[in-house]
């Protein structure tokens, strides 16, 4: 197994040490060692059940691990829940949507950048006609590509726009660390290629880890790869050195790494 903790010359971003998870007797997260760097784009792959999820959900603060440390920066964030980490600089898209199908896509955006603010809520009818707000709520309409949809409303848009909103309302924050689960779940392929184009400018020179099943996608998009089979990281590189690893092959039978 490939050390990225011993061998990384970038800061890290966020780092997992010795991270374990059990449910009862079942223990599914096996001691994960992974480094996020600051400005790469870092996914998890391994097959169905091996605990990727799981991951997310503890990076996240949805799940406390049973043992080990996760650090965002410097910060160590294991027994944060999930709004402190959020608070610290972690966004996550989830697959489900996050955003207000009755706002447009306007409002939704910038109730975002007003909550990266942390404007409160009787000061935010005053605030949300400040120029500065209606500024950054553009400009992110502008890089999300949804300029002609600003406002429709949330609900009537298609569902990978719709997708393309709820990683807009996790950039609005600013975040230090962007997790993205599945975010071509559902899609077709040429909404996925769409998709990956906009994540690709979306994220260049943020930290982002990526959870995904389409190998294609994951290939195209990554720095590194992560592997996780059966809670345990069995390698960690390029994708180019993830594509010649035997143990990764096996672990894939040989079939779902050749994108
Ligand atoms: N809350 C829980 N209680 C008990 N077992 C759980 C819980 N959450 C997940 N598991 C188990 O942990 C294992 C890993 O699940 P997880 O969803 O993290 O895998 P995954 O790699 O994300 O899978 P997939 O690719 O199918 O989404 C599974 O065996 C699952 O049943």
């Amino acid at each position: 197994m490939s050390d990225t903790i011993a061998t990384s010359g970038a800061r890290a971003a966020l780092t997992l040490r010795g991270v374990h998870k059990s449910f009862g007797d079942a223990h599914i997260i096996r001691g994960v060692n992974l480094e996020l760097r600051e400005g790469e784009r870092h996914a998890v792959i391994g097959p169905n059940g091996a605990g990727k999820s799981t991951l997310f959900h503890l990076i996240s603060g949805q799940f406390q691990p049973s043992s080990g440390q996760i650090t965002l920066g410097d910060r160590p964030i294991q027994g944060m829940d999930a709004r402190a980490i959020n608070r610290l600089g972690m966004a996550r898209s989830f697959q489900i949507t996050n955003i207000f199908p009755g706002l447009s896509v306007f409002e939704n955006l910038r109730f975002g950048v007003m909550r990266r603010h942390g404007l409160q809520y009787t000061f935010w009818k005053r605030i949300s006609r400040s120029a500065g707000v209606t500024h950054e709520t553009e400009q992110l309409i502008e890089q999300l590509r949804l300029g002609r949809h600003r406002d429709t409303l949330g609900g009537e848009l298609s569902y990978s726009e719709q997708r393309s909103l709820e990683i807009g309302m996790a950039l609005a924050s600013d975040p230090a660390v962007l997790l993205l689960d599945e975010p071509m779940a559902g899609m077709s392929r040429e909404e996925t290629e769409y998709t990956v184009g906009l994540i690709r400018d979306l994220t260049a020179g943020r930290s982002l880890m990526i959870v995904e099943h389409d190998m294609e996608v994951v290939f195209s998009l990554s720095d590194r790869i992560s592997v996780l089979v059966y809670g345990e990281i069995i390698a960690t590189g390029t994708p180019d050195e993830i594509r010649a690893n035997v143990q990764v092959q096996e672990a894939y039978l040989g079939t779902e790494v050749t994108a």
